[in-house]
């Protein structure tokens, strides 16, 4: 076995890959290996009192000396330099990067907007691209889980996965929880870490007690959530070719720049829409050159830098934190420490850089981003909120934000809010959410408060177009512009009359309706219609809310890409009776009707490719002969793909039946009496010519021909559906959009479990969820209905790279890109704001052929895949031997989970899961979903885990406690 770290450098020509990275896509900055500077560190003991010519006395945390502190810190800072550099990882990427002769690594123009802070994120793709690449194939399905990520974040160059789950079991016991543990007792901090404890002048002492409290393992989420993409304006990832190359050795790792210019408008954009009050905003008490550093004035527009919240200074990060401090409010300049926020960056709050948790380990991340959410002088000030028309005083802003239903996401400026039936929204903008009634907040509401000019009155106030449209829909009569009385529970009556006419919600539909139309629906957890809704969905799941104990994961993926055969897979792989009597009847019918389907369409074919042929003739025979044209006629009208004429009849009549949409109600009811003339037509040289053209046939799915091809066994009337018929079969699944399957992973291998009914009561219950995407549209607000899924599984046919679809607006888009764009709707989709994802890049077995022939650059968003191959390309594609070189399909998924990777880490901050799978293949399947319960696991455990988090890893790195 090659030493870890060890470059591969064959002659120039074959150094396509350095081989010692085995582990998952990086999406991650690369650990940087800063040797800790003592100056460097902020202590922010001293509190200076600055009189400023405004007369607010602001405490200033100034860095104390370094030969203060070097006594007290040199153990830990020791400590922590050693075990930032990960000997193992970025040695080993550096040395490649240097030395490899074909891993030239460029400076992309890539920017990925990290949301977080103004700062743009820039790859070294070329290198990112080969180390990743360099695979030794374990990845597959399964073992693509970046396990590393996920258990410790540590992204190693060339650490292999069971050697991320020692660091993570290491790390566990020993050194973090025993880390964590002196906290606790103690109640005072060993270290460096006290830097954080140096009280901040404003009286908040910062205590570590905290830190215990399973409240951080909320906190977290709360980080780095909930980005709506409008607001990641520029995502341009790739597209290295105008760049210079830059010098690989001195740069290995990740570099930033700044995006100041376009800057402004990403950190500000949320707040476009609505009328802003906005607070005098401070000015930065320094004037620089645009897209310096405010401290040292060094840098330009693409260096990396952290904002002040308040007067909006930028710092890159050498000087961050002796410009902020100890950030007792979070991201402020010392000097403006005890000033409120820019409200433009209200969004922002908690929600941490890439720069600082670079800077910082995950202890100190977690206490600032709390600091700055919860510290009061951050709060929304309640006079810069209006509703109705009236500034909230301190009291009714607490009120509307402690209610059971708060409005979410409250910021400065003007709303409306109708206490009856608790609907509220912008001023001048339909109703954005239900929220508490009866609160006693603002002014009595204003008749156009919406600025509604439908005629119709709900509470007194004229609504808008679209909820007349709704009202219609729930079946509410509207005519003769009434007024209504809309009550909390939705029930409503006409003004001035006793009867209550009936239920806006009561209507099982009205919920879709208002999600199609971007209005609020009642929200569960307060409202009495609670009922209402759970029978809407319950009558599609069953029991759908009342399992509390199951862990739901939802399934979802743009039409065809696969969600339908992974779930059937998950049946026949988890229950025991995969299909009932009943199902498998009706399974056994519908894959008659499909094969009659498949039939017409290849007698569609015939019929094309005989005119085709006759066409041909024509022309050729009027070219060679000079005769008059009419003598061809009648002549030799046969071609290979002319059938005899009973054939034709049977023919003529099948296609007759298929246009005018009977075929199903034909057949496969009268299949006994047409078997033998299907089995004959099947037969028939003519229709098996049309076969072998089947690939011209396009509406004719790939599956057909596994059908086709037992045709006259399935038109048999005994014809019993296998459970690998079942699976190929269309249609299984998708008759109501929505289907779940409640299992639990076998434990061990059937024959070790005897016990079995025991044994299976107590496994960990799952319940898998297929969504179809059909009709889901732009907007999938109904998918609220699943704010208790635990994980969602998304997934992506590999193969659609090079298909195309059509998309909302009519036109053909790739079917990739319109599986990417779904994907940006669903991730940054609030109700999956605190989940986690697992991408299923799933039909590898076609992708794989296919990448052969059709280049991944076709679909655009994979124009700069470049694989570097070796000459010593094996076909070998099970790849099991850990030295045969990646095949072309294992670096285009690579390089594809890489994409969508980057992709989400940008919308959303978070890390995605990716799992390469085959859905035809049940192992495959099998490893996907228990990859899903693996993240499951890992979520439920990370509160124990607080401190061995993907950042902390750095400073109290596993290695150090490993002795
Ligand atoms: N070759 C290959 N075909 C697959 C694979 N997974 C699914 N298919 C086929 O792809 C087609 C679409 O798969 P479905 O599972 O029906 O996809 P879906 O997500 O349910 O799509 P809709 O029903 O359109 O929403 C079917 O014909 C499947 O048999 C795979 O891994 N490899
Ligand atoms: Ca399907």
């Amino acid at each position: 076995m090659r030493p870890e770290g060890a470059s591969v450098v064959d002659d120039g020509v074959q150094c396509s890959f350095a081989m010692e990275y085995h582990g998952p896509p990086i999406t991650h900055d690369l650990p940087r290996a800063v040797p800790i500077n003592v100056e460097r560190i902020p202590v922010a003991a001293v509190v200076a009192q600055v009189s400023l010519s405004d007369k607010l006395y602001l405490p200033v945390a100034q860095p104390i000396s370094a030969a203060d502190i070097t006594k007290k810190l040199s153990k830990q800072l020791t400590l922590d330099s050693e075990s930032t550099v990960s000997p193992t990882s970025v040695i080993a990427f550096e040395r490649r990067t240097g030395d490899g002769n074909d891993c030239v690594s460029k400076e992309g123009t890539g920017t990925t907007v990290s949301p977080t802070s103004v700062i743009a994120f820039e790859e070294i793709r070329d290198c990112e691209l080969s180390s990743s690449g360099a695979l030794d194939g374990r990845y597959a399905s399964g073992e693509l889980s970046d396990v590393i990520h996920r258990s410790t974040g540590l992204v190693s160059s060339s650490i292999s996965h069971e050697r991320s789950h020692e660091l993570l079991g290491g790390a566990g016991s020993s050194g973090t929880l025993g880390f964590c543990d002196s906290f606790g007792k103690s109640g005072d901090l060993p270290g460096s870490s006290g830097l954080l404890r140096v009280s901040n002048g404003c009286g908040e002492s910062l205590d570590f007690n905290d830190l215990n409290q399973p409240e951080w393992a909320s906190n977290e989420s709360v980080l780095s959530l909930d980005y709506p993409s409008s607001r990641v304006s520029s995502l341009k990832i790739g597209d290295c070719n105008n760049e210079p190359v830059a010098d690989a050795r001195r740069n290995p790792v990740v570099t930033f720049r700044d995006i100041e210019s376009e800057g402004e408008d990403v950190q500000e954009g949320f707040s476009g829409a609505e009328p802003e009050i906005i607070r005098s905003k401070r000015e930065p008490l320094v004037k620089v050159r645009k897209g310096a550093c405010y401290r040292c004035f060094k840098g330009n527009r693409f260096t990396e830098k952290e904002v002040c919240m308040v007067c909006d200074a930028k710092y890159c990060s050498s000087c961050v934190l002796r410009a902020m401090g100890s950030m007792p409010e979070g991201r402020k300049c010392v000097t403006c420490i005890g000033s409120p926020i820019d409200e433009s960056k209200r969004g922002s709050l908690g929600k941490c850089s890439r720069m600082l948790k670079r800077l910082l380990n995950d202890l100190e991340i977690r206490q600032i981003m709390k600091g700055e959410k919860l510290c009061e002088v951050n709060q929304l000030p309640s006079e810069c909120v209006y509703v109705n028309g009236e500034p909230l005083s301190q009291e009714e802003l607490a009120i509307l934000q402690n209610c059971s239903n708060p409005p979410k996401k409250l910021k400065p400026g003007n709303y409306w809010y109708d206490k009856v039936s608790g609907l509220w929204g912008k001023d001048g903008q339909k109703p954005s959410k239900i929220i508490s009634p009866h609160l006693n907040v603002g002014g009595p509401i204003k008749a156009d408060a919406s600025n509604g000019n439908a005629q119709v009155f709900i509470n007194g106030r004229e609504i808008t177009k679209v909820e007349l449209r709704m009202l219609k829909l729930a079946g509410v009569q509207c005519a003769g512009n009434p007024h209504f009385w809309v009550n909390e529970d939705g029930s409503y009556q006409e003004e001035g009359q006793k009867n209550t006419r009936g239920y806006i919600w009561g209507k099982a539909g009205t919920k879709l309706v208002c999600a199609v139309l971007s209005l609020p629906v009642p929200s569960k957890s307060s409202n009495p219609c609670e009922e209402q809704v759970n029978h809407l969905v319950s009558r599609i799941v069953p029991d759908y809310l009342e399992q509390r104990t199951l862990q739901k994961l939802l399934l979802i993926g743009y039409s065809g890409s696969g969600t339908s055969t992974i779930f059937k897979q998950a049946k026949i792989l988890y229950k025991e009776v995969p299909f009932s009597e009943d199902e498998r009847e009706n399974i056994k019918v519908l894959i008659q009707s499909n094969v009659y389907r498949y039939l017409v369409i290849l007698l569609e074919g015939r019929e094309r490719f005989e005119e085709e042929n006759l066409n041909d003739k024509d022309k050729n025979q009027s070219s060679d002969e000079s005769g008059p044209i009419g003598n061809t006629n009648g002549k030799d009208d046969k071609t290979i793909y002319s059938i005899c004429p009973r054939l034709k009849t049977f023919s003529d009549w099948l296609l007759k039946i298929m246009v005018s949409g009977n075929l199903e109600a034909i057949f496969p009811a009268a299949t006994r009496e047409y078997a033998p003339l299907v089995e004959e037509l099947w037969n028939d040289s003519a229709i098996q010519a049309t076969y072998s053209r089947r690939n011209e046939l396009e509406i004719l799915p790939s599956v057909a021909s596994y059908f086709l091809e037992q045709v006259v066994k399935i038109l048999r009337t005994d014809y019993e559906p296998s459970d690998v018929d079942i699976l190929y079969a269309e249609g299984v699944t998708s008759s109501n959009g929505l289907s779940c399957v409640d299992f639990s992973f076998p434990q061990l291998a059937p024959d070790v479990i005897i016990g079995t009914v025991d044994q299976h009561d107590s496994l960990p219950r799952y319940q898998l969820i297929r969504v179809q995407a059909r009709g889901f549209g732009e907007n999938c607000k109904w998918l609220e209905m699943f704010e208790d899924v635990r994980i969602v599984i998304f997934c992506v046919a590999l193969s659609d790279y090079d298909q195309f679809d059509i998309d909302g607006d009519g036109a053909l888009v790739n079917k990739m890109l319109l599986s990417r764009k779904f994907f940006e709707s669903i991730v940054t989709h609030p109700t999956f704001d605190q989940m986690d994802f697992l991408l299923i890049l799933n039909k590898f077995d076609l992708f794989e052929g296919k990448i052969e022939q059709v280049p991944l650059t076709v679909c655009d968003w994979f124009d700069d895949f470049r694989p570097v191959m070796s000459h010593h390309r094996s076909n070998n594609t099970n790849s099991s031997s850990i030295n045969s070189s990646p095949s072309l399909g294992q670096l285009a998924f690579h390089y594809i989970a890489v994409k969508f990777k980057r992709l989400y880490s940008s919308l959303t901050d978070k890390k995605l899961y990716v799992s390469l799978v085959k859905g035809l293949e049940p192992h495959n399947v099998d490893d996907g979903l228990k990859y899903a319960r693996e993240i499951l696991k890992w979520d439920e455990e990370r509160p124990n885990f607080s401190l061995l988090n993907e950042y902390s890893i750095y400073s109290t790195d596993a290695s150090s406690f490993s002795h």
